[in-house]
């Protein structure tokens, strides 16, 4: 469990936090520009002083102001990659990710370091030159190097803001086996919808330096009392079990909890495979009937929970419940009022099969 109790005043700026959150995973941390993302990272890490804080890493003790207890940045196990890769470019890269490794107190042992360089595919990189990396390279040297200290916790501040669309696709799949295959607890700090569905397993919101929610990302996004439903790449995720797969149309089943079928565009998958998919409500419409000739592969029986107004004046945002699982759809108030759209109404959500994230 990580405990975090924070109080710092920066100029007019005052982050104010109480909050827990789980022993491992991916906790992304998210909120507006200016709300302090990067400040509650730097109290964690000691690289700000905070001036009341508890700070409790899986039974470890950096910081309780109450008993006096502060430990240095240095003496904190704790990873720390930034949104630029900040790579020493007189070292090659062997010496720049072993070096992580020489200034922990505690670094990986030889089988550690060889999984992680592994996992993070810069095997055939260990002899390059720091200049001679792509964007994506560096930041997964950086991440390695963030590793090899053996933290107990690894910060990473919007590691992938600063890569083109190409290189940050290219690193979410290391991003990801690190998430599965790591017991690490790792806080995320992204402005990216994208990033924190596929990643994040627990979410964290601030707001002007306040905790606005926290809590388990599947319960979070669909909440119509908070902003990310508000937005304009609002979504939700689901979980989903593979069981079928039409390799001529590369089409994967998967069944939802609550036994909806969902058809996806995807390679094939074993059979039991669990698949977190993200659904995004500008991709929902609604039919008050079962549409019988229809290119969308996905027709769900789902029933109207909430009804609220969009940003946009011209449009609502409803929260339907699909067999149990929440799902967001933004229509037209147009549609809206023509349909009669009304809680407790039962009708059938339509989703194309290429619009599903995946
Ligand atoms: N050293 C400092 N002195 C004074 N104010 C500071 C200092 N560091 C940060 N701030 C202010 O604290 C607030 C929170 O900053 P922080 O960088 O934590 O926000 P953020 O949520 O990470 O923002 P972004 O998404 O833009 O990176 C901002 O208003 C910032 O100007």
């Amino acid at each position: 469990m990580i405990r975090l109790q924070l109080k710092q005043r920066l100029a007019d700026f005052t982050l104010d936090l109480d909050l827990t959150l789980p022993a491992r995973g991916v906790s992304a941390i998210v909120g507006p520009s200016g709300s302090g993302k990067t400040t509650l990272l730097r109290c964690i890490a000691g690289l700000e002083h905070a001036a009341e804080a508890l700070v409790e890493i899986n039974g470890s003790c950096w910081q309780d102001s109450q008993r006096n207890i502060w430990l240095p940045p240095h003496k904190r196990a704790v990873g720390y990659v930034f949104q630029e890769a900040s790579l020493f470019d007189h070292l090659n890269v062997q010496d720049n990710v072993h070096y992580g490794r020489r200034r922990s107190h505690a670094p990986a042992s030889e089988s550690q370091t060889a999984q992680i360089i592994e996992l993070l595919g810069i095997g055939h990189l260990l002899k390059r030159d720091t200049g001679s990396l792509s964007g994506g390279e560096r930041q997964r040297v950086s991440i390695a190097r963030a590793l090899l200290g053996n933290p107990r916790l690894l910060l990473m501040d919007e590691p992938l803001t600063a890569l083109d669309p190409q290189r940050k696709a290219e690193i979410l799949p290391y991003l990801e086996r690190l998430h599965a295959e790591l017991a690490l607890p790792l806080l995320y700090v992204s402005h990216s919808p994208d990033e924190v569905a596929r990643l994040a397993d627990h979410l964290v919101l601030l707001d002007n330096g306040r905790l606005q929610a926290n809590g388990p990302l599947h319960a979070l996004l669909p909440r119509l009392d908070l902003p990310l439903a508000h937005s304009d790449d609002a979504r939700v995720v689901l979980d989903g079990v593979v069981n079928g797969y039409q390799p001529h149309y590369q089409l994967l089943s998967l069944q939802l909890a609550g036994a909806q079928q969902l058809q996806i565009i995807h390679s094939a998958l074993p059979q039991g495979r669990t698949v977190r998919v993200a659904i995004q409500a500008r991709d929902v419409s609604l039919a008050l009937d079962k549409p019988q000739h229809s290119s969308m592969l996905n027709l769900l029986p789902a029933t109207i929970c909430a009804v609220e107004p969009a940003s946009s004046a011209a449009q609502v945002l409803i929260r339907l419940d699909v067999g149990g699982q929440p799902l967001l759809a933004r229509v037209t108030r147009y549609s809206a009022d023509q349909l009669g759209l009304a809680i407790g109404q039962q009708l059938w959500a339509q989703i194309k099969a290429v619009a599903v994230l995946s």
